[in-house]
Order: C-alpha cells, then structure tokens, then sequence
C-alpha cells in the first residue's frame, strides 16, 4: 500500500520516559506505515531498547502517547501484545528439544490446539529455510538457525508488527544476506510491518524502508536514506575524494592545502591513511576542484562525490546533536571531531 494512503500502524507523539535524572527518551513523534522496515538507529545508550519497551508494553511512558494499530501501548498492552512480535538480541528456547517441538510449545501457549500448532510450525520452518533441521535439538542450532527459528517462534501468533533488536548481528556475510532478504519477504509479500533496532550503520542501510536516528535519546533525523542525503546535500555537505600526482613529488604539502581551501565553500581537507585527500565543502565545486589541480599540472587519478550514504548521514547528525547538545559530547579530548565508521575511512590529518 503506498504510503500517501496508508494510517500509521505504529504513531508515537511527544512520548518520553525519564528513569530518574536520565531522559531515555526525549518527545518521539514517530509514524510507521503498514509493511515497512523502519530502522532505529543509534550508539548504546541511545534509548532504542526503551522506545521499544514502550511500543510493547512493558514500560509505561513518563509523558507522551505510543499506539500501534490505533490501540493504546500503556492502557491496552494486552491487545498490544497479540498484534506484536519480539524478536530479541539472543533468543531463547529449550536446548534440549527440537527446534519443533519449541514452535509447538509456544503455538499452544499462544491458545493453538496441539495439531494446529504442529502444522503451522511445519509451515514456518519451511516458511524461514529450517524444515530440514526441525528434528534437531535447538541447542545444536548455529546463531542464523536461531534467528530463523526465533522468527518463526515470533510469526507463531501471526502479528502485524514484528521488533528486532540486531537481527544479523554475529551472523556471517551469507548467513545476513539470507536472513536478510527472509526480513525483506515478510515486509513484501506477508504485508508485515518491521522495526528494527541496531547500532550497526550498515545492517540498517541494507534493509530499512526509512531509519531514525537516535542519540541521547532524542530522534534526531528520520526519513529515507536517500531523503537524509538528499537533505545533507542541501543544508551544505559536499565531498570529495580523490588522489592526485604531479612527478612522484610529496603532494601534501602546505601550498596545496591552501590553495585547495582557497576554493570558496571549502571547510576540510584532509589526507586519509590510503594517501587519498578528502575535502568537505558546503556547495558544489568540483569543477572549481578540478580546473585548480589541472592548472597546477596535478594529475587526477580518481575523484569521487558522496555525503549521501549512511556512515556520513550518521557522522553528520551525530556530530551536530552533540554539538548543539554540548557537555558530554562524544568529542575526543584533543576537540577533533568524533568519527564513525571503518579504519579505511580515517583521516590521518584533519585540517
Ligand atoms: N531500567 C533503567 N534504569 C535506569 N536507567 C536506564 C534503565 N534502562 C535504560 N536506562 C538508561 O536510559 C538510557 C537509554 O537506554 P536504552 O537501553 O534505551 O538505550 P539503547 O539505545 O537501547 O542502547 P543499547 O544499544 O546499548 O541497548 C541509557 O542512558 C540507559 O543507561
């Protein structure tokens, strides 16, 4: 169902919760439509896991509203709770019993009948690729197979909404990929609604609809990525990274820095550890980037344009909220700005 026709299956507004001095949640207004993947994302700490708690029910806001399915999450949990699906960090079953028999069990604590829950958990283990190992003790499960059953554990009671906290964690690059494209399925073609909560960039920018950026408890950005980009691009971030060469001579000197920032609309240059230079500005200036290395006889070897893609959109939220929040940023002692992301991406000398 497109979006513009679409009600909020999941609508949270100004909701807070305070434990004590510590706002853990900070005024959410949140809307997810029906069968999308919406994306928390956000470091330790950022209130993920308590704007969870919420939605199900099981903490009671400080202020604020949460619904799902326009019921109530505080007043009407019970109902809450029949139409929601928690799929936790480190599920849980029986060691000892059959993946199997764990979905029977749970099918008749959800109120099945014994057989009815037997066909239905022959249906989803076939449903989430482990009807092969349905006689195996669920202890002898590797962590993908634990996820897989823990999803079929969750679509026992067929819900609208699924939660889960870092699905693909600890899982290996095939093992995300498939589990990957099952959480895609169920949002495409079951119609379900998923919200994931994670702090890793990367499993939220591969299978989200739209994220939310969370730090401090506050939801600091939201929308698709390529929005999120989009809007960087216009509030003024553009970047470039490139590597040049003139004679086999030491490129990174004091001149070519200056002459670089004198390019109107340069903030920071900076030489990253694979010898490529890497320039922020605020407007467009490629072309005023190029004609000056060619003018100075640098020849380029590769320039690319980003400032679209997650790390940057997360680097880039998370820098301002600290920022605007102050005292207790995340900022290094030395008053450089924090940065996320992989070795590769690290400047060697920010300027
Ligand atoms: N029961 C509690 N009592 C007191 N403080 C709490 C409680 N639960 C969470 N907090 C605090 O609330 C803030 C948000 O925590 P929360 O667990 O929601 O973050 P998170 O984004 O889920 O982090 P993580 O990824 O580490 O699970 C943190 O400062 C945390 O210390």
């Amino acid at each position: 169902m497109s979006r513009a026709y679409a009600k909020p299956i999941i609508r949270t507004s100004g909701l807070s919760k305070n434990y004590g001095d510590v706002q853990a949640v900070k005024k959410l207004n949140l809307e997810i439509y029906p069968g999308e993947i919406f994306g928390l994302l956000g470091p330790n700490g950022a209130g993920k896991t308590t704007t969870t708690l919420m939605l199900l029910g099981l903490t009671d806001p400080t202020s604020g509203h949460a619904a799902i399915d326009g019921k109530d999450c505080t007043r009407n949990s019970l109902a809450v709770k029949n139409e929601v699906g928690y799929l936790p960090d480190k599920v849980g079953f029986y060691p000892s019993v059959t993946g199997r028999e764990n979905l029977i069990f749970s099918g008749m604590m959800n109120g099945l009948a014994r057989e009815e829950a037997a066909q239905r958990a022959d249906e989803l283990m076939e449903r989430v690729g482990i009807a092969y190992a349905g006689d195996r003790k669920a202890g002898t499960y590797s962590r993908g197979m634990r996820q897989r059953l823990g999803i079929a554990d969750v679509l026992m009671k067929k819900p609208k909404i699924i939660i889960m906290d870092e699905p693909t964690s600890g899982i290996d690059p095939q093992g995300t990929r498939e589990l990957t494209k099952l959480i895609r399925e169920l949002a495409d073609k079951d119609g379900l609604t998923i919200l994931i909560s994670s702090h890793d960039l990367y499993q939220i920018q591969a299978i989200s609809d739209r994220v939310g950026i969370f730090v401090k408890g506050k939801m600091i950005a939201c929308g698709r990525i390529d929005e999120l980009g989009a809007q960087l691009r216009s509030e003024g971030l553009y970047i470039f990274d490139f590597k040049v060469e003139r004679n086999g001579e030491n490129i990174w000197t004091d001149a070519f820095q200056k002459s670089i920032r004198s390019i109107p609309g340069v903030k920071l240059i900076g030489k990253k550890v694979d010898g490529s230079i890497h320039v922020e500005a605020n407007r467009d200036m490629q072309k005023e980037l190029v004609r000056l290395l060619a003018d100075q006889d640098y020849v380029i070897r590769e320039m690319h344009q980003s400032g679209g893609d997650l790390e940057e959109i997360y680097r880039r939220y998370f820098e301002q909220a600290e920022k605007e929040g102050g005292e207790n940023s995340g900022s290094s002692k030395d008053g450089k700005q924090r940065r996320f992301g992989r070795n590769k991406e690290q400047l060697e000398k920010i300027h």
